[in-house]
């Protein structure tokens, strides 16, 4: 990392407020309970440093993507329970992250209190990057730290907007850590250099494709991402996800990684079923084949084979977006694979980099999290910083 950014352990937080951006988007069960909790117990570190010194804290996140203003399902409320329970200390919510009560909240703090802000992402403004809406933020804290790592690639309001408001700026530990650990991988990655790329934000993620062909040696797509590149190839998807916009994209990327020499390796079968549910009747389709009314939820077993061998043969391996729909137990098995593969080439001396909120929470949940070289809790953040690019909430923090 650029080391004219000061970092949060060089800073004495005694007896100031500092407004941290943190990354809680966090996946919530349909209790609307955080099911994996790795990007809020990444953040305490920061918290409780600024704490200790004798500061306060005010945290804002987003959460999800809402599009229409507030929603109780992408409430922040949802994460203070463990919130609460990690950090061992009571935490004081603002129902809103700008006005009249936040401000009230944020000024009333003492020295050792932490107050939470709602979802960032209620307001259209924090993602427009709005200077008003930045400073009305800004207006809460005397000291600005962000760490939150996985939301760096976004040129948001609360990520790189908010920084020109501050004389004192700083990174948190967990941003500075992330960088590190990617850049140990981006300077010198050993060969045969395998990016798999799956998951559901596919306009975002197939952009960031295009640039890591000058670095990778193979290319494995699968997830909700492969069927764009089905129907781009001439496949039927059935009502898989896809991005119609993106198939001419999909054929010249393909183009594009023939002439560098770069193989992209692409599902052979998918496991299809007639809903997004769990319990809806399923079958299984090779991939380009899928029938009407049928949607794509997770790879296949010749896939799962394919996909195994090529990782294994890896020495450097990064992995962001499940090949499946993991959350429901129908869809897990090609998401399984894929880490099993993983940790079986790590062990055998490759370099494993996942990243992702929901990769992460999946590595997890299978029990794969130590059997890894590296769990970040960035996806698209960390795909961007291996690409070479300077991350915008890295570059706000530039003095
Ligand atoms: N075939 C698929 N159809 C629909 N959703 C999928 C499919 N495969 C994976 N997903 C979903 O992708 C989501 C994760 O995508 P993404 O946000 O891009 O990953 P990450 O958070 O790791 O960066 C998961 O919720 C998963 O259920
Ligand atoms: O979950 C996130 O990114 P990721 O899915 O790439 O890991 C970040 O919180 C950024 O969210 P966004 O992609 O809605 O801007």
């Amino acid at each position: 990392m650029n080391n004219r950014i000061k970092s949060v352990e060089n800073l004495d937080f005694k007896g100031k407020k500092a407004l941290v951006r943190v990354d809680f988007n966090v996946p919530l069960d349909e209790h609307q309970n955080v099911s994996d909790d790795t990007r809020i117990s990444a953040a305490i570190p920061t918290i409780e440093k600024i704490l200790s010194d004798g500061g306060s804290v005010i945290l804002m996140s987003h959460l999800g993507r809402p599009k229409d203003g507030p929603i109780d399902k992408y409430s922040l409320r949802h994460v203070v329970t463990s919130l609460q329970k990690l950090l061992g200390k009571s935490v004081k919510f603002a129902p809103d992250c700008i006005g009249e009560e936040a401000k009230n909240l944020a000024a009333g703090l003492k020295p050792g209190e932490v107050l939470l802000l709602e979802n960032l992402r209620f307001y259209k403004e924090e993602e427009k990057g709005d200077e008003e809406f930045s400073k009305k933020l800004a207006s809460l804290g005397d000291v600005y730290v962000n760490d939150a790592f996985g939301t760096a690639h976004r040129a948001h309001a609360s990520t790189a907007v908010i920084a020109q408001f501050f004389s004192t700026k700083a990174s948190g530990f967990l941003l500075k850590s992330e960088l590190e650990n990617a850049d140990k991988v981006l300077e010198n990655p050993e060969k045969p250099y395998t990016a798999i790329m799956g998951g559901a934000k596919i306009s975002d993620k197939i952009l960031i494709i295009e640039r890591l062909l000058g670095k990778v040696d193979n290319l494995i797509i699968g997830g909700g991402m492969s069927y764009t590149f089905s129907k781009a190839k001439g496949g039927t998807i059935g009502d898989s996800l896809c991005e119609e916009d993106k198939l001419d994209f999909v054929l010249e990327l393909m183009k594009k990684a023939e002439q560098k020499g770069v193989k992209i390796i692409l599902p052979l079968d998918t496991v299809i079923s007639k809903s997004f549910a769990n319990d809806a009747e399923q079958g299984l389709s090779k991939a380009g084949e899928i029938p009407d009314g049928w949607m794509g939820l997770d790879i296949g077993p010749e896939t799962r084979k394919l996909f195994a061998d090529v990782i294994k043969s890896s020495k450097t391996i990064l992995w962001n977006g499940p090949m499946g729909v993991f959350e429901m137990s129908s869809f897990v098995h090609g998401t399984v694979a894929v880490a099993e593969a993983i940790a079986e080439a790590t062990e055998g001396g490759a370099f494993s980099l996942i990243g992702g909120g929901d990769s992460a929470a999946a590595v997890n949940k299978f029990g794969f999290g130590d059997k890894v070289s590296y769990v970040s809790t960035g996806g698209g953040a960390l795909l961007e910083h291996m690409e070479g690019k300077v991350l915008p909430g890295v570059a706000a923090l530039m003095p």
